[in-house]
């Protein structure tokens, strides 16, 4: 169902697998602020959607609009000044195993630690399971992504996309019941980022996970996304749901490249009003 306030811009195709009736994430009119020492800078303002178990939801938007900021709340990270965020019907309060976040950056792996232990040690920490248990739920994790033969590397031995196998796997052994991704493959090169989203799609394909995956690039959204938010410039509003399971990593024809610039409209349209209570304002 599409959020409201929101225009839904295609149609959904006969592939689309029927939906449970209940969301497994629900975004409700979510304003999210940070406070710096002289003003309020409103992230996002009044953001609502839906996400189902086993889609594949992306946040597209400008830089600036907030997509990171809504992830860091879906996160636990941040609490919304208006709105709500549930997991299965139940208010976020903080952060949780049931929702892991995979960042851009490729330092988010403990240097000091080998392959297997980065993704073995949050199963131990998080009491999910026992060392030996834990060792084997990586070593399962790790050939999935194709790194069994590193898993007694370190991080730095590793390239940036490698790196970044290694921090999916660490996640996905944890079995959130959300995967939160934050333009994952942004810092890498066109033909590894390729190759990586080939990669993400084919690991949903036979695990299913539910995901929430942040980019600015359309393409990336086309391809990686069962459906897509659109979201405003700064501060981000929800402009627009788009249902993109027609389109896959071998899409280029002309339907695509019509999506591309019709989402690429919905991001740059201006015709948008601005924010009553917006960055502007003076904190107390
Ligand atoms: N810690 C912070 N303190 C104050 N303002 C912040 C903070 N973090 C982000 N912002 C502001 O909030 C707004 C949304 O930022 P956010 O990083 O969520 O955007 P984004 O869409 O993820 O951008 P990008 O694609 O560039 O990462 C921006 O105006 C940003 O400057």
């Amino acid at each position: 169902m599409p959020s409201r306030g929101a225009e839904t811009v295609a149609t959904v195709t006969p592939l689309h697998p029927p939906r449970e009736a209940a969301p497994l994430l629900e975004v409700d009119g979510v304003s999210l602020e940070y406070r710096t020492p002289d003003r309020l800078v409103r992230a996002t303002h009044q953001v609502s959607f839906e996400v189902h178990r086993a889609e594949r939801f992306v946040l597209l938007g400008a830089s600036g609009c907030g997509k990171s900021t809504l992830l860091k709340a879906i996160g636990g990270f941040l609490s919304p000044v208006e709105g709500e965020i549930r997991l299965d019907g139940r208010p976020v309060r903080g952060p949780g195993p049931d929702r892991l976040v995979v960042f851009q950056e490729f330092d988010q792996l403990p240097p000091w630690k080998t392959v297997r232990d980065n993704v073995a040690f949050p199963l131990v920490a998080s009491g999910t399971a026992a060392r030996r248990e834990a060792r084997e739920r990586a070593a399962h994790w790790l050939d999935k992504v194709g790194l069994a033969r590193f898993a007694d590397a370190y991080p730095h031995q590793l390239s940036g996309g490698m790196k970044q196998r290694v921090a999916i796997a660490r996640a996905l052994a944890m079995q959130p019941r959300v995967l939160l991704m934050d333009e994952p493959f942004a810092a890498l090169d066109a033909l590894t980022r390729r190759r990586m989203q080939e990669e993400l799609l084919a690991l949903w394909d036979e695990v299913r996970f539910t995901l929430v995956f942040v980019t600015h690039g359309i393409e990336e959204a086309l391809v990686v996304g069962s459906r897509i938010g659109v979201l405003s410039p700064h501060p981000g509003r929800m402009r627009a749901e788009i249902n993109s399971h027609e389109f896959g990593l071998a899409s280029e024809g002309a339907a695509f490249q019509a999506a591309i610039r019709r989402v690429h409209g919905l991001l740059f349209d201006q015709a948008i009003e601005p924010v009553p209570a917006d960055a502007a304002r003076r904190t107390a």
